[in-house]
């Protein structure tokens, strides 16, 4: 049976002392768990439409790709400061381990569009709720937001509280 866990390496002390890294990069070097991690987040959209899937820098892009193809939607980066080239909105946000920025272009998101924002981990859930807030400043639904994994302990849940949040494995 699949077991996402079994896919993920924890890296203690990483980027700085007292955070336990959760490590995804042995699921995407495994073809058959990354298309059945892909699956089970497909499922758990129920059908729903999705014009555009939002993949968070730099982890959040991997899986937002496959998930976009699979939906016949289009993806769009979220990315950290000074990466976009064309015309972008901006967020301040804080997360697990510092402060950062994040970016989007002014044409990514069209009013009413339907939009899932993914990302690996939702660890204090900074990170995802700037990318929510940049959405829906450009007028954008967000349908969902889903992760691979989420820190419980962390409580990032509570900063998405308007939207539906979808994680595979609950780290408690
Ligand atoms: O819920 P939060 O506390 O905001 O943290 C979650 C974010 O932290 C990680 O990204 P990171 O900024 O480390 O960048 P990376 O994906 O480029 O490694 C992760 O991929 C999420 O985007
Ligand atoms: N502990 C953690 N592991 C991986 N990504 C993270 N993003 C925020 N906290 C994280």
């Amino acid at each position: 049976m699949f077991n996402l866990q079994d896919y993920i390496r924890d890296v203690p002390d990483f980027p700085k002392p007292g955070v336990v890294y959760k490590d995804i990069t042995p699921l995407l070097q495994d073809p058959e768990a990354a298309k059945k991690a892909t699956e089970i987040l497909l499922e758990k959209l129920n059908g729903l439409k999705i014009d555009k899937v939002v993949g968070i820098e730099s982890r959040g892009f991997f899986f937002a790709t496959l998930l976009a193809e699979r939906l016949h939607a289009g993806f769009v980066p979220i990315r950290k400061p000074g990466k976009l080239p064309y015309e972008t909105y901006r967020e301040n946000y804080s997360l697990e381990y510092g402060e950062d920025v994040l970016e989007i272009h002014k044409d990514a998101i069209k009013q009413g569009e339907k939009v899932l924002i993914h990302d690996d981990v939702l660890a204090t859930g900074g990170t995802a709720a700037a990318a929510c807030r940049l959405v829906e400043k450009m007028g954008g639904e967000i349908v969902q937001c889903n992760f691979l994994m989420e820190l419980a302990f962390l409580h990032g849940k509570d900063k998405l509280k308007p939207y539906q949040v979808v994680s595979l494995l609950t780290v408690e």
